[in-house]
């Protein structure tokens, strides 16, 4: 049997998983309340992208927003797993983009509609490279950032989370059964705008790792 490559887990077609307004000062921007239960959402493995590949905004949009946030790949899958050992079921991380299709998710938020369309149209999740789990030693304390052709619009910590890493996995995994490829979009801090198309966006967690992504529309 060949075994596969978790560092490749986005062409395993796996679950995206994400978790809404875990940042309150992100919640707040938006005038959203903020939660007392994790906010969760999907997105499809044909959102996957990596780089050297653009981000298409969808023909029906006119506002997609960037969302910088730390993604968790699950590398032992398991069900209602205990928040004690939670963090033995993570294979690494990656930092992602959770793209946005605002002025859509406004519409359906405002008709009560899932937010589908808004999040998981192709393309809608860049991805850096595989961050094997040894290289993040504290995940509850991770500074990350976006910048917009070369401006800073996103600067976060997930010491910023209202829900930690091991509650949300074990969260999660009372609802959804989590399998080894599985990937956790942890939610994004404030500063959430709009992309233009031939925008560059550079993101980076300094001295573990940064990607760069191009706009284009569809
Ligand atoms: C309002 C949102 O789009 C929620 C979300 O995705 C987040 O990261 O927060
Ligand atoms: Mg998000």
């Amino acid at each position: 049997m060949t075994s596969r490559n978790v560092s490749r887990y986005w062409e395993w077609g796996k679950k995206i998983i994400c978790v809404g307004r875990n940042y309150a000062d992100h919640a707040k921007e938006l005038n959203n309340v903020v939660p007392t239960e994790p906010v969760l959402f999907l997105k499809t493995p044909s959102a996957y992208l990596t780089e050297g590949s653009p981000i298409l905004i969808p023909k029906y949009s006119n506002s997609v927003h960037h969302e910088i946030e730390l993604g968790v790949v699950i590398g032992k899958g398991g069900t209602a797993i205990p928040q004690s050992s939670a963090m033995q079921h993570v294979a690494g991380y990656a930092l992602c983009l959770d793209m946005t299709a605002r002025d859509v998710q406004d519409d359906c938020k405002s008709k009560g509609l899932p937010w589908t369309l808004a999040k998981a149209f192709n393309t809608s999740c860049p991805v850096s490279e595989f961050i094997p789990k040894e290289r993040i030693p504290d995940p509850g304390n991770v500074k990350f950032w976006l910048k917009v052709n070369g401006q800073m619009r996103q600067n976060g910590c997930t010491s910023q989370m209202i829900f930690s890493i091991p509650f949300l996995i074990s969260y999660i995994s009372e609802i959804i059964t989590l399998e080894e490829g599985d990937l956790i979009l942890t939610g994004t801090p404030k500063g959430v705008s709009a992309v233009q198309v031939h925008d560059e966006l550079h993101a980076g967690i300094d001295d573990v790792v940064s990607m760069t992504f191009k706009v284009g529309r569809r």
